[in-house]
């Protein structure tokens, strides 16, 4: 492996040997590849101070849009390094989250291609085995194009990842699963060093996951498709993401059986071609919009949705009370309780759990809607050990929760009381989702800071909920200003 900052890489689709820089960035070849309405910068939250303003109390009603599954679409990403040529992909949400990963992969030579939800990806230009640790560093999925380079170049060099503060979130499986597919690897200040200890490419071999990681599967997944032989991964993740990402790489020309399962057999293959993909809608998403009806008492549809997606979470909110229903194919419609009445929703508990069990990603969200159910409820939280900052937060609204650990106990206010309007800061993605819900149900004003985290995975989401009737308006001003 090199360990110096720069070898000689011959990139197998064109068989040009080129000066691998492994510095950032090979500068996009093509002005035309641009294009602005999709690529506004990611804003300084230095220089721009932007929150959230939700007047609650409004019943939300009609339809809204699901976007295409931010997780389904970056793993999806990631594994267009293993094809040569162009990969064309549809449903891409415009998440920033995406918009990062395009440049993981421009910082690597990849040609990207953006337009209405589309993307076209050519790798046939790729220079270097080093995506820019700045793009790397700002979520957790930079991570997985490791497991690509590794078994298309034979090499990856890449900075620790970032994500949702939510835990410790280390690679060690990543790490023992490369180790497991004859490559060498090394940590040295913050990056990982890793190339195939055969010198020529990856190979197959048998590894179980301490834990059903849903990283550590697409990306040890995506080096497999392209090891030599047959690997077999067992106590591997059942997401749905990780189904999508296989029928991508099967679709490319690689072997991937049992995903959904908890073992996965891929038969590795030499090459992989680009094909067009569709990605699957994002559950996450739909679940934040059911949880939006329950918790404002609403009546609203949805699609397009894959129900079977959202089983846990179906079964918890009409136990609850809610109504929800599949009259049209890819359509959930939901009749929500209205809160203020006596049959408010009643308490639940839920303990979050790899798929098919209750998603972490909707645990903030849900348990804001558990602090206005009638009751007692139980919150366990056992795939991230530090997923609670909204509960501070949701404090600040009046909620009446304590936590001990990875377990909160929340008194819900039930019949006809409702928390009230405050100025609260979402520290981390989802849980941002579940200040602006709890916004929608409290008295009065809230405003959420924090909006960064928020437009890291959600599609304009005060406009979808402005479109239901949601009072919601974002606001920007300078810092300047602020002061
Ligand atoms: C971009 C993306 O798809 N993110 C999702 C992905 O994150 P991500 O893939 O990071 O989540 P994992 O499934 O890997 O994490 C689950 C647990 O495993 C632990 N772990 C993971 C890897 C490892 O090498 N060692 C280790 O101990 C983590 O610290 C965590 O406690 O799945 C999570 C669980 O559904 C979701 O919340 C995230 O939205
Ligand atoms: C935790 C999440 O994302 P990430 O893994 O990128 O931090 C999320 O989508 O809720």
């Amino acid at each position: 492996m090199s360990s110096s900052s720069s070898s000689n890489f011959t990139n197998p689709s064109t068989q040009q040997q080129t000066h691998l820089s492994l510095t950032f960035p090979k500068k996009p070849t093509s002005p035309s590849l641009h294009k602005p309405s999709f690529f506004t910068p990611i804003t300084s939250s230095n220089s721009i101070h932007t929150k959230l303003v939700v007047s609650g109390g409004c019943k939300l009603s009609g339809h809204v849009n699901i976007s295409g599954s931010k997780n389904s679409a970056l793993a999806i990403l990631a594994g267009t390094l293993c094809c040569s040529g162009t990969t064309k992909l549809c449903n891409i949400p415009n998440v920033s989250d995406i918009r990062t990963m395009t440049l993981v992969l421009r910082s690597l030579g990849v040609e990207v291609e953006v337009f209405n939800g589309e993307m076209i990806v050519n790798t046939d230009g790729i220079c270097s085995v080093e995506p820019c640790d700045d793009a790397v560093g700002r979520f957790r999925a930079g991570f997985f194009v490791a497991g690509p380079l590794l078994a298309r170049f034979g090499e990856a060099v890449i900075a620790m990842p970032g994500g949702c503060d939510i835990g410790a979130r280390p690679i060690d499986i990543y790490v023992q699963g490369f180790r497991a597919l004859g490559a060498n690897v090394e940590l040295r200040e913050r990056k990982l060093y890793t190339h195939a200890a055969n010198g020529k490419g990856l190979v197959a071999g048998r590894f179980r996951l301490d834990f059903p990681s849903v990283g550590a599967t697409e990306t040890l997944m995506m080096a497999a498709s392209m090891a030599d032989g047959v690997t077999v991964l067992s106590n591997v993740a059942q997401e749905p993401e990780v189904v999508d990402l296989a029928r991508f790489l099967n679709d490319c020309g690689a072997s991937v059986d049992g995903a959904g399962s908890n073992t996965l057999v891929i038969n590795g293959r030499k090459k992989l071609h680009g094909p067009e993909f569709s990605v699957i809608p994002d559950r996450i998403e739909a679940g934040t919009f059911l949880i939006a009806a329950a918790i404002t008492g609403s009546s609203f549809s949805m699609s397009p949705v894959i129900p079977s997606h959202l089983t846990s979470v179906i079964e918890k909110l009409s136990n609850a009370g809610c109504h929800i229903i599949q009259n049209e194919p890819n359509t959930l419609e939901i009749a929500a309780v209205p809160l203020e009445t006596m049959q408010s929703l009643q308490s639940f508990n839920i303990k979050t759990g790899p798929f098919p069990q209750f998603p972490t990603d909707l645990q903030p969200q849900t348990m804001g809607l558990l602090t206005m159910c009638k009751g007692q409820s139980i919150v366990e939280e056992l795939v991230f050990e530090g997923r609670m900052s909204h509960v501070r937060e949701l404090q600040k609204l009046g909620a009446c929760i304590r936590v001990c650990g990875s377990t909160a106990v929340i008194n819900g206010k039930g019949q006809g009381s409702s928390l009230r309007g405050a100025r609260v800061v979402a520290n981390d993605l989802r849980s941002g989702a579940a200040l602006v819900l709890a916004g929608l149900a409290s008295e009065g004003i809230t405003e959420i800071e924090g909006v960064t985290h928020i437009d890291r995975g959600y599609e304009n989401l005060e406009t979808k909920l402005f479109c239901l009737g949601a009072d919601i308006v974002r606001k920007s001003s300078s810092l300047a200003t602020q002061l």
